[in-house]
């Protein structure tokens, strides 16, 4: 006799598919699987990825199994999430978690479904996800850092060039809106040219640093504070008008002046010249304040040097 041949999708018929065979499936699952009742958060179902990483559940509930240091249910669970107001399922909520008890990152797939019983249940599938979290979060750094490096001023660690005027424009710009005063301050080291002329180019750098040092301990966190190119500095002061930016530059001047740096072959000394800009109307511009304290700072080195010159 000869048996007809298998139809292969029979032996996919839902009913003939055991619990064992069912359970075959989801323990072998590179994912946690768990049911757990959404009223108890008694854990009804948990596969072998959970009992592997979280250990046997041991008739407790969800929080006590799956997370760390919880004395209730999760300020985060999603089971609020997962029904309408009337308690009827709303369909898979798919979310992303760094679990409290092992630190990994899941994607989690929560849904409410009615259970053989006919309770509500919540049904999370939740696969690890946290090389690829690690990689963004390394990314994000990685970025960050770059844009850091690209507003910073390699020599001197202060702000370059191109973030002092994009932090100025900033700050202008609200300025305007509030109509507080905006000075600027610029100065510029004197005879730096002998410095280097005659203690080394590494004698002058570290001059450079530790004037910047300087000027970066006087001035607040909320000034912006440049190396805009070789020995010429500036600073934006928000909220300050001409004689508070005159005081601050003094203080400057008067630090820088009685600083000595030990070089290789003994010690060197180096003061600055200042040159001051604050806004008198409301219409002003980074560019103006800059031309002005620019002049400014042009006539101290024609008075002399090592001083501050604010008339506009
Ligand atoms: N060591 C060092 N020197 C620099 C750097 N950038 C610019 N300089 C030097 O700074 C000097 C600037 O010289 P000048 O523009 O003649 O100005 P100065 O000698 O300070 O004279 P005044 O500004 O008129 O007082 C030059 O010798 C540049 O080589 C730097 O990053 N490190």
């Amino acid at each position: 006799m000869t048996l007809p041949t298998p139809d292969p999708a029979d032996a996919a018929r839902p009913e003939d598919i055991s619990y064992q065979a069912i359970a075959t499936v989801l323990n072998s699952l590179d994912a946690l699987v768990y049911v757990a009742d959404m009223q108890t958060h008694d854990l009804i179902f948990f596969n072998d990825y959970g009992r592997n990483y979280w250990g046997a559940p041991g008739g407790r509930k969800c929080w006590q199994v799956l997370q760390k240091g919880q004395t209730g249910p999760c300020s985060f669970c999603t089971n609020p999430q997962l029904v309408d107001d009337d308690g009827n399922p709303t369909g898979p909520l798919v979310w992303e978690f760094q679990n409290t008890a092992n630190k990994h990152w899941y994607q989690c797939r929560d849904q409410a479904i009615r259970w053989i019983d006919g309770r509500l249940v919540r049904m999370e599938i939740a696969t690890d996800i946290t090389d690829r979290k690690e990689m963004e979060q390394a990314l994000k750094a990685a970025k960050a850092e770059a844009e850091k490096l690209a507003d910073t001023d390699e020599l001197t660690g202060l702000n370059n060039r191109r973030a002092f005027f994009n932090l100025s424009n900033q700050v202008i710009s609200q300025a305007l809106r509030t109509g507080e005063p905006v000075a600027v301050i610029m100065f510029d080291l004197d005879h730096f040219k002998q410095v280097n002329d005659r203690w080394g180019h590494a004698a002058g750098d570290t001059v450079l640093r530790g004037m910047a040092a300087t000027a970066q301990r006087t001035v607040r966190d909320s000034d912006i504070l440049a190396r805009l190119g070789g020995e010429e500095f500036a600073i934006l002061l928000p909220a300050t008008d001409l004689p508070k930016a005159r005081y601050l530059a003094q203080r400057l001047q008067q630090a820088f002046s009685s600083q000595i740096f030990p070089v290789a072959d003994g010690t060197v000394r180096c003061t600055a010249s200042f040159g001051i800009a604050a806004s008198t109307a409301r219409e002003i511009t980074l560019d103006d304040l800059l031309r002005q304290a620019d002049k400014a700072l042009f006539r101290a080195k024609e008075a002399g040097r090592n001083r501050v010159d604010s008339r506009c």
